[in-house]
């Protein structure tokens, strides 16, 4: 990674084909990783799609960005994301300048757990049965080991066993939960974790007499959390028309707004997964599943909150902190099936999923401050309705010889909309 260069600040004013020589040209790509993006990149054959999933008929193609030169940990990444909605890409790449002059984002992600739960019913005695359970757990760990040798031969395997009570509200029966905590290493683990609860399931049933229902992974992946934090002086915040003190207060105020209020939360939040769920596409991650853990987190405490925190330093400066669950893969799944997925991990660098999951947090708190600062200042409308009016003016069929003219004419019109567009494009074709 070191021998990894910065790209030019002005890599957005390039073609396509120039932004992949640039890659190239810094070290970000070998020849074969070139030329599969030069030969369209979303390579992903249809006989590979029909062993993905089911009832193929076709390949779906998304955009996929470049966050130019993010910051994190000492290192440079240039980040791929893959997203259909403007902007998310331009805000990125602003938080990432704004960052590398100031130390850059800092990262951790804690080890890669993921429980597995195992629903006991049946049972006269639950608290009886918990403590026959109890009794027995050497056995228990023993057959969840037995089933994952490979897992815990390179280091994974079984952390722990906890238990819970629920009573079933419709059933009327209650239930014993057994929670298998198992550390995937590099995997997302999903599919592990099930076969080991499934493994399970009848010598717990065996000790403790009940009847296993579920055996399923929890998406709430709570013991794997990454934590992302960026502090930026306040005297680079500043907008046209906004001092730095302004701005930083104003973020500070939107924050505190979306500690408190599950409605501003939910938006505050959705910002963080733009940055998020477009890099797990990326990187051929379940970003369902990054989602739902995402927000059961948010919730975690009964009320429903923002994930992250923005609050001034003792020297006035702007400090942020993001904690959230971000169990992903950087092996198994789809990644090794579409070649994208590969080609993106290598343009990374990034072969440990406790990595890509730092990174993640970091580019989700970046997103989070992009999105912050526009709002802060002269709202998100400004940036976010320039970069509209290019999909607009595509929708309208602008000509690619006049496609900037038909842009710049319709974000001055103020109104854009494809019918603006649209007779933009033909006042300029008519000359009218
Ligand atoms: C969009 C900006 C960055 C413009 O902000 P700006 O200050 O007008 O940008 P600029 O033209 O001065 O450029 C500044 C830097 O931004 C980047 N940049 C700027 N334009 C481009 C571009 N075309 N292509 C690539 N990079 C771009 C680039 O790094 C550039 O540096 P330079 O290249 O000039 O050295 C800013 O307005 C922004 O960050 N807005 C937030 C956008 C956002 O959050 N979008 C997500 C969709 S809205 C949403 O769903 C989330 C939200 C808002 O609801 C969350 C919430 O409510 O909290
Ligand atoms: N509810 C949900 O969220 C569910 C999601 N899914 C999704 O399906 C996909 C399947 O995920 P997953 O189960 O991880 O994928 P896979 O089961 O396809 O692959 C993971 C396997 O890769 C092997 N492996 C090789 N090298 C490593 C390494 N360094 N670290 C860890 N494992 C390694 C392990 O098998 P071995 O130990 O045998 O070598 C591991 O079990 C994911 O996208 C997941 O999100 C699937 C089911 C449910």
């Amino acid at each position: 990674m070191s021998n990894r260069k910065t790209l030019h600040r002005k890599f957005r004013k390039l073609s396509v084909q120039e932004r992949l020589q640039a890659l190239f040209d810094a070290g970000y790509f070998d020849h074969e990783t070139h030329q599969f993006w030069q030969d369209g990149g979303t390579v992903l054959q249809e006989n590979a799609a029909d062993r993905m999933i089911e009832n193929v008929v076709g390949r779906f193609a998304f955009p996929q960005g470049i966050a130019v030169n993010f910051p994190l940990n000492g290192q440079i990444y240039q980040v791929p994301l893959v997203v259909e909605e403007p902007s998310v890409v331009a805000a990125l790449s602003f938080a990432a300048l704004l960052a590398e002059k100031n130390g850059g984002f800092k990262a951790a992600a804690s080890s890669p757990i993921l429980i597995g739960q195992v629903q006991l019913t049946g049972l006269d005695d639950p608290l009886a049965a918990e403590q026959k359970l109890r009794a027995a757990q050497e056995s228990i760990a023993r057959a969840a080991q037995q089933a994952m040798p490979n897992m815990v031969a390179r280091g994974g395997g079984l952390r722990d066993i906890s238990f819970h009570h629920h009573d079933g509200e419709h059933s009327g029966r209650a239930m014993l939960v057994v929670h298998l905590h198992i550390d995937t290493q590099d995997a997302m683990g999903a599919n592990m974790v099930n076969s080991v609860c499934e493994a399970v399931a009848p010598l717990l049933e065996t000790i403790c007499g009940g009847e296993a229902v579920l055996k399923i992974l929890s998406n709430l992946a709570d013991e794997a959390l990454a934590r992302a934090e960026v502090t930026l002086p306040c005297s680079q915040l500043a907008a046209p028309g906004w001092s730095g003190e302004q701005v930083r207060d104003r973020i500070i105020l939107a924050s505190d707004l979306a500690l408190a209020d599950p409605y501003r939360a939910t938006t505050h939040n959705k910002g963080i997964m733009n940055g998020v769920d477009a890099l797990a596409l990326a990187t051929g991650n379940d970003w369902r599943s990054i989602e739902a853990a995402a927000h059961a987190y948010a919730a975690r405490d009964g009320q429903y909150r923002a994930l992250s925190h923005w609050t001034k330093t003792e020297n006035g400066d702007l400090h942020g902190e993001l904690t959230m669950p971000i169990k992903v893969g950087t092996v198994g799944g789809s990644l090794q099936t579409n070649p994208a997925v590969l080609a993106n991990l290598k343009l990374l660098g990034i072969s440990r999923a406790q990595e890509l999951a730092s990174l993640m947090a970091a580019v989700g708190l970046a997103q989070n401050f992009a999105a912050l600062r526009a709002l802060a200042s002269n709202g998100i409308q400004q940036g976010h309705m320039t970069l509209h009016a290019r999909s607009v003016a595509l929708a309208a069929n602008a000509p690619s010889e006049i496609f900037d003219e038909v842009v710049k004419q319709l974000v001055a019109s103020g109104e854009i909309k494809i019918e603006t567009a649209q007779q933009i494009i033909q006042q300029i074709q008519t000359g009218s």
